[in-house]
């Protein structure tokens, strides 16, 4: 594990972008338990010891989502200071996948489009917009 520029523990963390073909993108409601809950966020999770970044992906959406994805197109990194963590967000685009998304942890999920300024859901996780504005370019 590195160190932030505070020094404190990095957490790293794989964060998934799924977008149809409709030009939306899926968000999920942080389930009850975890810090943030309530928020709304991009699907993922944290990246085990020796797991590549599309390993970790591959399991948190199976985990949360029931759907196995194909692959994935890497957008940015990001790094944001919680305090309850220091996290690295290693941001990927998934175009294809096998099964329809569920809540599988009971959490809620939307579909959101992205011609839309704003998500018509909140409260969003902070470190979730700069994703967003960076998937907007992408796409222009
Ligand atoms: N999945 C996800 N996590 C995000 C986003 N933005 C963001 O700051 N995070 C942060 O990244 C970390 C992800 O951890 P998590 O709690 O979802 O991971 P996990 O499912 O492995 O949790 P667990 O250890 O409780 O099983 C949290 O600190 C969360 O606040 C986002 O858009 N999606």
């Amino acid at each position: 594990m590195t160190a932030s520029p505070s020094n404190r523990p990095v957490t790293e963390v794989a964060a998934g972008i799924l977008l149809d073909s409709e030009g939306r993108y899926l968000l999920g409601q942080r389930p009850e338990g975890k810090p943030y809950a309530g928020y709304w966020e991009v699907p993922g999770g944290k990246i085990e010891k020796g797991e590549t970044v599309f390993e970790a992906l591959k399991r948190e959406l199976k985990e949360e989502l029931g759907i196995e994805i194909l692959d994935s197109q890497e957008l940015t990194v990001l790094e944001h200071d919680y305090p309850h963590a220091y996290v690295r967000l290693h941001v990927s685009v998934i175009r294809n996948w096998c099964g329809t998304p569920a809540g599988c942890e009971g959490q809620q999920l939307s579909w959101q489009l992205l011609s839309q300024d704003r998500p018509s859901v909140e409260p969003m996780l902070p470190a979730a917009w700069p994703m967003l504005e960076r998937l907007k370019l992408l796409l222009v």
